[in-house]
């Protein structure tokens, strides 16, 4: 295996070292400052630097190791990694990974000026997760911008993520919130809850049910539910990780990480899952809203659409049901309840921001009955609080990566054709020019009336606060996760208080993040004692 992978890695340097010094030659000659990919040598000591000087220059930032660039310096956390950089180099960062240019965005300015070029960088970039677990970029998140992906974001937009569809559908989230409140409440205030996987079990079944019609944590399904958990933990992880075969082209078929054995195997499991449940839905008199209380979930909806999807974007093909369902479960289940938990713990740690929360539900809603999702838009200080968390703790820290389709400028600066583009959401949220009153602190009452960040909502036109990134590609469930995310936010606060284990208070919880593939989860799990709030007889039929 070694002297194999010894071989492959010497052929890769040859093949760097050729065809950078025939760039390189080629730029010296013409004085061509474009070619850049190829104008490095990539043992980083036969750069030629053939500037000319009316094209900008490139971003600054640190070389790297030759032939890997900074591909090995990363770290387990990407966002905080390029947030030091950033502190030394400037808002906008240039790096090396193998052969491809990374270029990050860390400031709202600097973001702001990226997405005035949205076009030029609409597209996502080749890598190994899209193609063997999103069926080779068929699904929505990656596939290119044209009138495929616009017939994709039409379809979502209109079935499960317009006011109208999500109202439908809201039923389905109360029930789903009813169990949870039910299950937590059973234990009579007097056990602690590991709350990250409460939350994601009920997420995760609000969320299946709107995509398949069923839950996928069901009791007495274990193994099925088990088998499920696996793979959205599986998704979560490889689907962010850093797979050096997409950067040093070659490694591919080696897999040096074993990574990409790993997201093939992953997606057997997932499109054996989803082919089970097409079959189900496609026989005849299928209740493919079998737990939907006859509501319709987007994969009938799809089915029906298959037959009449013939536009500009052509037919919706089984692959592309499948593709765009295990998208939707990898962007919609963490990021939505890794928020919540995040949202709580900030609110245990500052019990008196929790208790004028508290009282606004109180208010709004009183103690005899549970919080419902009509009640969320009379709930100004609960949008505040979710906004200041998704402000500190993005769940995509780094944003779904973006390729400059063509060269574009910013600051000043030339991001070359076929660069990645990694948006730091997670540094944007603390850039000390967007946010200067304390902007590492949890204060949601920075976006009360009159205060310097009233009205700053998150739909992409602030570029202070992008969790759910911005232009055209933004995040297309939106308005679904921050429903979510609000309504669980409410309810668990709504229905209990919350203790922490003997012994420990808010000041000392641990708040260490740490980034699991895409997202950025609580390090350590928040454990916590839920004691109801409200009139018993709230909790008796639940
Ligand atoms: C708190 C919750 C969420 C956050 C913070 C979030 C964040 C993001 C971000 C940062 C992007 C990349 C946007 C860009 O490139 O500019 C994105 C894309 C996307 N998100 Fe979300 N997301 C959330 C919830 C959801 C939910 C609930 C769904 C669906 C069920 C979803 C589906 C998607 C899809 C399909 C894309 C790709 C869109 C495209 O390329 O056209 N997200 N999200």
């Amino acid at each position: 295996m070694l002297p194999l992978l010894f071989k492959v890695l010497i052929i890769n340097l040859l093949f760097y070292v050729l065809i950078s010094s025939l760039g390189a030659l080629r730029a010296v000659y013409y004085g061509e400052r474009r070619a850049f990919p190829t104008l490095r040598h990539p043992l980083g000591c036969l750069s030629v630097q053939a500037q000319s000087p009316e094209v900008s220059p490139l971003p600054p930032g640190p070389r790297g190791l030759p032939l890997l660039g900074y591909l090995t310096k990363v770290g387990p956390n990407p966002h905080q990694t390029f947030y030091n950089l950033s502190k030394i180099y400037g808002p906008l960062l240039h790096l090396r990974f193998g052969i491809v240019d990374v270029v990050v965005p860390s400031s709202a300015e600097v973001a702001a000026k990226l997405f005035r070029n949205d076009l030029k960088v609409v597209n996502r970039p080749k890598n190994s997760g899209a193609e063997h677990i999103l069926y080779n970029y068929q699904d929505i998140g990656f596939v290119p911008y044209g009138p495929r992906w616009r017939m994709l974001r039409k379809l979502c937009a209109l079935h499960l993520f317009s006011p109208k569809a999500l109202d439908d559908l809201q039923d389905t989230r109360r029930e789903e919130m009813d169990l949870f409140v039910g299950e937590l409440a059973g234990k009579g205030g007097a056990v602690e809850v590991d709350v990250s996987r409460e939350v994601a079990k009920c997420v995760a079944n609000s969320l299946s049910r709107l995509l398949i019609g069923r839950r996928v944590f069901d009791a007495g399904q274990e193994k099925e539910a088990g088998e499920f958990k696996w793979m959205v933990m599986e998704l979560m992880h490889l689907s962010g990780s850093f797979c050096v075969a997409d950067f040093l082209p070659g490694l591919g078929w080696l897999d040096p990480q074993g990574l990409i054995s790993r997201m093939k195997k992953l997606n057997r499991r997932f499109d054996a899952f989803l082919n089970r449940f097409m079959a189900e839905h496609r026989e005849p008199n299928a209740a493919g809203d079998n737990n939907n209380s006859g509501k319709r979930d987007l994969l009938s909806v799809m089915l029906e659409q298959q037959e009449n999807a013939d536009g500009e974007g052509g037919k919706l093909t089984d692959v592309d049901i499948k593709a765009l369902l295990v998208a939707m479960f990898a962007a919609g289940s963490d990021s939505t309840s890794i928020t919540s938990e995040w949202a709580l713990a900030e609110l245990i740690r500052k019990p008196e921001i929790l208790a004028r929360a508290q009282a606004e539900l109180d208010s709004a809603v009183g103690r005899n009955r549970l919080v419902m999702e009509s009640d969320l838009s009379n709930l100004p200080m609960l949008q505040d609080i979710v906004k200041e968390t998704l402000r500190l703790h993005p769940p995509a820290p780094i944003s779904v990566p973006r390729v400059a389709v063509e060269d574009c400028e910013v600051d000043g600066y030339l991001i070359p054709k076929g660069s990645t583009i990694l948006l730091n959401i997670w540094a944007i949220g603390r850039d000390p020019v967007a946010w200067p009153d304390e902007p590492n602190e949890f204060r949601p009452d920075r976006f009360l009336p009159g205060g310097k960040h009233e009205g700053e909502d998150l739909k992409g036109s602030h570029f202070g606060l992008i969790p759910f990134g911005a232009g055209r590609r933004i995040c297309v469930g939106m308005n679904l996760g921050l429903r979510m995310v609000t309504f669980m936010t409410a309810t668990m606060i709504h229905s209990f208080d919350w203790f922490l284990p003997e012994g420990q208070t808010g000041e000392d919880l641990d708040m260490v993040e740490r980034a699991n593939g895409l997202t950025l989860i609580k390090a350590v799990p928040l454990v916590a004692r839920p004691v109801p709030r409200l009139k018993p007889e709230v909790y008796a039929n639940l």
